[in-house]
C-alpha cells in the first residue's frame, strides 16, 4: 500500500491557511511520526486524507485511487482500507468493548445489520482475537465509559484494526495518557503496523516518543513540510525549524533550541516537547 500525497493545501472559511501544499508518500509497513507546534497543520493534514475535512487543493492517492476526486460512494468504501485512531477515542460510551469494536465493521455489513448492530461471526471471532492481541482478553462486556484511558485507546486501535485497513492513521493518540501508557501505547501501533505491513502515520506532540518509536520523522510548521527524515537526524537545527521556523543550521553547536526558544516553544534537556508548549506531566496519571 502507498499514500501519496501530492501539493495538499487546506484553506479554511475563516481564511487560516492550515495547509500550503504538503507532499508526502508512505508505504510498506514504515511507522510515520508527524511532528510540529500548535496550529501546523497536523490534525488537518490527517482528517484531509480521509476527507473528514475537505482539502482545497492537491491530490490524495491510496493505491494510486484518488479520493479527493471520489463520490459518497467511492469515498465509503476507501474509508474501509483507512483505519483512523483519534486522541479522544471517538468511542461509543455506553456501548461495550465488544459493540465497540465491532462498529470497526459497519462499512462491510448492510444498512439493515448495521440498523441492528448484527454481524457475521467471523466478525465476532475476529474481535476476540484482536481484543486479545492488544490485551483486552477479558474485557469484551465492559462498558466503555468504565475504562481508563490507556484501555479506551486500545479499543480505539482495535475497532481500526479489525476494519483490516491498509493505513493506520493516529492523531495524537497519547496527549490523554500518563508517560507509561502512551509507551505502551505507541509500541503497541508500531507492533500491529509490523505484524499487518500496513504504514502507520501518528502525529504526535512529544518529540521523544516519535523519535523512540518512528522510523520516520516529519516536521511539519505553519503548513508546511521543514523536516522529513530518520529520527537520528532530528537534531537541534531541525527541531528549531519546526518549533520555531528558524533556519536551522545543524552545522552550528550553539542551534541549541533549549538555550535559545522562547517559553512557549522550549526543548526540555530530556528532549520531551509538547508543541503546545506544555512540558509533558511525567508524574501525571492516566491509567493504563
Ligand atoms: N475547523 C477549523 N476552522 C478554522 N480554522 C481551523 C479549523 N481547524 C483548524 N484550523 C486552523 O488551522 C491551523 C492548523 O490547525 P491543526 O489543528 O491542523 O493544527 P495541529 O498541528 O494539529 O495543532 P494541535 O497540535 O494543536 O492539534 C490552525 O491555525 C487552526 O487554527
Amino acid at each position: 500500500m502507498t499514500l501519496d500525497v501530492t501539493d495538499l493545501q487546506k484553506t479554511y472559511p475563516t481564511g487560516d491557511e492550515a495547509l500550503k501544499g504538503v507532499d508526502l508518500s508512505i508505504g510498506g509497513s514504515e511507522t510515520t511520526a508527524m511532528i510540529g507546534p500548535s496550529g501546523a497543520g497536523k490534525s488537518t493534514f490527517i482528517r484531509c486524507i480521509n476527507r473528514l475535512t475537505e482539502p482545497t487543493e492537491g491530490s490524495i492517492e491510496l493505491d494510486g485511487t484518488d479520493l479527493t476526486a471520489l463520490d459518497d460512494d467511492g469515498l465509503r468504501e476507501a474509508r474501509r482500507d483507512i483505519g483512523m485512531i483519534f486522541q479522544e477515542y471517538n468511542l461509543v460510551e455506553r456501548l461495550t468493548v465488544m459493540e465497540n469494536v465491532l462498529t470497526g465493521r459497519l462499512g462491510y455489513v448492510s444498512g439493515w445489520q448495521a440498523f441492528r448492530r448484527s454481524f457475521p461471526p467471523d466478525d465476532v471471532e475476529r474481535a476476540y482475537e484482536i481484543l486479545e492481541r492488544v490485551g483486552l482478553g477479558d474485557m469484551e462486556n465492559k462498558r466503555v465509559d468504565e475504562l481508563s484511558g490507556g484501555q479506551r485507546q486500545r479499543v480505539g486501535i482495535a475497532r481500526a484494526v479489525i476494519q483490516q485497513p491498509t493505513i493506520l492513521l493516529v492523531d495524537e493518540p497519547t496527549s490523554s495518557l500518563d508517560p507509561e501508557t502512551s509507551n505502551t501505547v505507541m509500541r503497541l501501533l508500531t507492533e500491529i503496523a509490523a505484524e499487518r505491513e500496513i504504514p502507520v502515520l501518528i502525529n504526535i506532540h512529544e518529540v521523544d516518543l516519535a523519535t523512540e518509536y518512528a522510523d520516520r520523522i516529519v516536521g511539519l510548521h505553519d503548513g508546511e513540510v521543514v523536516f522529513d527524515g530518520p529520527p537520528d537526524d532530528l537534531r537541534d537545527g531541525a527541531l528549531d525549524r519546526v518549533y520555531r521556523g528558524g533556519d536551522g543550521d545543524d552545522t552550528s553547536e550553539s542551534a541549541s533550541v533549549t538555550d535559545s526558544a522562547s517559553p512557549d516553544t522550549a526543548v526540555p534537556a530530556d528532549g520531551v516537547v509538547s508543541a503546545d508548549g506544555r512540558t509533558p506531566d511525567r508524574s501525571a496519571s492516566g491509567g493504563s
